[in-house]
């Protein structure tokens, strides 16, 4: 039943370059919804919070060392294969090369997107990522 599937808790990073661009990168086959763009991030592990398993996630995928992550939003989707509560984490700071340690591709964007199909649960956070930088751009 639906209202008691459990929520499977997401770490996700919006990696913000100084002009603006966002990273994407691709799901890596073997995933559900492989190919399909998203931003970096993963599950979030027994005892981690979610600065931690988004630390963790972007070196495992990408190489990169974060430095701060502001919890921005949270947001639900409900996958067929899993019912998820994603924690949107806005990065400024980060280190290290961008090394697609499994096999994804990456691009930066800004709006409106060049890349799809993009994962359904990220679509309200681009809306907002959208009017925001609506607000503030040029
Ligand atoms: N990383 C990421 N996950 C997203 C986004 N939007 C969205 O709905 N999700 C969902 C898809 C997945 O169901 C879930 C992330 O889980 P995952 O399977 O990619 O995580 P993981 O890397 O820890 O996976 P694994 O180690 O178990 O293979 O969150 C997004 O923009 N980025």
């Amino acid at each position: 039943m639906s209202d008691t599937r459990k929520h499977t808790e997401v770490a996700v990073g919006i990696l913000i370059r100084q002009d603006g661009a966002l990273l994407l990168s691709t799901r890596p086959e073997g995933k559900a919804y492989a190919g399909y763009w998203e931003f970096p991030g993963g599950k979030i592990e027994a005892g981690e919070t979610v600065t931690e398993a988004l630390r963790r996630e972007l070196i495992e995928e990408l190489g990169v060392t974060i430095g701060e992550a502001h919890e921005w939003k949270v947001t639900e989707h409900d996958y067929p294969h899993a019912l998820v509560r994603l924690h949107w984490c806005k990065v400024f700071d980060w280190s290290g090369g961008f090394e697609m340690r499994e096999g994804q591709q990456m691009a930066w964007q800004t709006f409106p997107l060049t890349v799809s199909p993009v994962l359904p649960g990220a679509y309200p956070v681009l809306d907002w990522l959208e009017a925001e930088l609506g607000v503030t751009g040029a």
